[in-house]
């Protein structure tokens, strides 16, 4: 019989997944995969810990449920293991960006249906030094965002809260000189941040990372080098939109592997990982092709089909 382990936040979103807990296990089950769960703690590393426990004990599916965090940790948990089990999730959190990306609904029946099928799709991930990413790696102006907004202000008015931090931290922003390689090329100057994405879908920015993909074993690499102020709120309007890759300070790229080291050796540049804190510069980026198996739905393939039939 095939094993599954379900990693839950009891606390992400709105409490979601505890509330159904029973629901879930109980689909599962019915599907032919014995079951068991587990619930997250507070404590730092939990679900990472507990993904790679299940995986020692040799779990064919394992599952995250709860928001980006519980995924980033549980793919941390995994990655590194040669004998990778398959992965599911159950998005529950508050911004869900990678299932956004994958096209999973938050509608709990609907992401246990996929759970339960046998759609399953090879998909690619990132790695930065020693820490794996999903969906995002940033620096620089406004990348620390995600951790700067109160929850209860995301709470209240959503994304806009992001907005509004944007908004009070703006006129602090300021570039940072940098040496970067990328598959062969080099790009050295002042830059005011760069976002290197393994998916389309970036905190609510649904067009920031035009051509990214979770399969094609490239990131979306964009620089946003030295602007006025003016000419930044001008690339944030137009990043809304998704037509800021052909403005002039605005350097977009595909790749497999970025390099990336602050020339000013005083400067400091703080990295975010999938919305988590990520430590800071020097660092190399490297996308891993088709790491992980994944049950995703099947509607995905017609979507595909539309996407190619569009390219051409
Ligand atoms: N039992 C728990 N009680 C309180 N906090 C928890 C618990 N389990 C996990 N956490 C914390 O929840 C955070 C991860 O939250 P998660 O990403 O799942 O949901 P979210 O923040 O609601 O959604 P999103 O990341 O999509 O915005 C981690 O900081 C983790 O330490």
């Amino acid at each position: 019989m095939k094993t599954a382990r379900l990693i839950y936040n009891p606390t992400s979103g709105r409490e979601q997944i505890r509330k159904n807990l029973a629901y879930v296990m109980e689909r599962l089950e019915k599907a032919g995969y014995e079951t068991s769960a587990h619930a997250t703690t507070p404590e730092e590393g939990c679900a990472k810990r507990a993904a790679r426990r299940a995986a020692e004990r040799g779990y064919d599916l394992v599952i995250a449920a709860g928001g980006d965090g519980t995924i980033f940790e549980v793919v941390n948990g995994l990655a590194e293991l040669d004998d990778r089990p398959m992965l599911g999730i159950i998005p529950a959190g508050t911004t869900n960006d990678f299932a956004r990306a994958l096209g999973i609904s938050k509608d709990i029946t609907k992401a246990c249906d996929v759970l339960c099928g046998d759609h399953i799709e090879p998909i690619d991930i990132g790695k930065m030094n020693d820490k794996y990413f999903i969906n995002i790696a940033a620096a620089g102006a406004l990348t620390e965002l995600t951790y700067e907004v109160p929850i209860k202000l995301k709470t209240l008015v959503g994304q806009l809260a992001y907005y509004i931090k944007g908004l009070e931290k703006l006129p602090q922003i300021s570039p940072t000189s940098v040496r970067i390689e990328y598959d062969g090329k080099l790009f050295e100057g002042d830059i005011m941040m760069f976002l290197i994405a393994n998916t389309n879908s970036v905190g609510g920015f649904e067009k920031l990372a035009p051509r990214a993909s979770l399969q094609d074993g490239m990131f979306d690499f964009l620089i946003v080098k030295k602007t006025t102020f003016t000419e930044f709120i001008q690339v944030a309007g137009l990043a809304l939109r998704g037509e800021h890759i052909n403005h002039p300070k605005v350097m977009y790229a595909q790749a497999n592997r970025v390099k990336v080291e602050v020339l000013d050796g005083e400067a400091e540049m703080k990295l975010n990982l999938d919305g988590e804190r990520g430590g800071s510069l020097p660092a190399e980026f490297v996308n891993l092709y088709h790491h992980f198996q994944m049950l995703t739905p099947v509607e995905r393939d017609k979507k595909k089909l539309e996407n190619a039939e569009t390219d051409h």
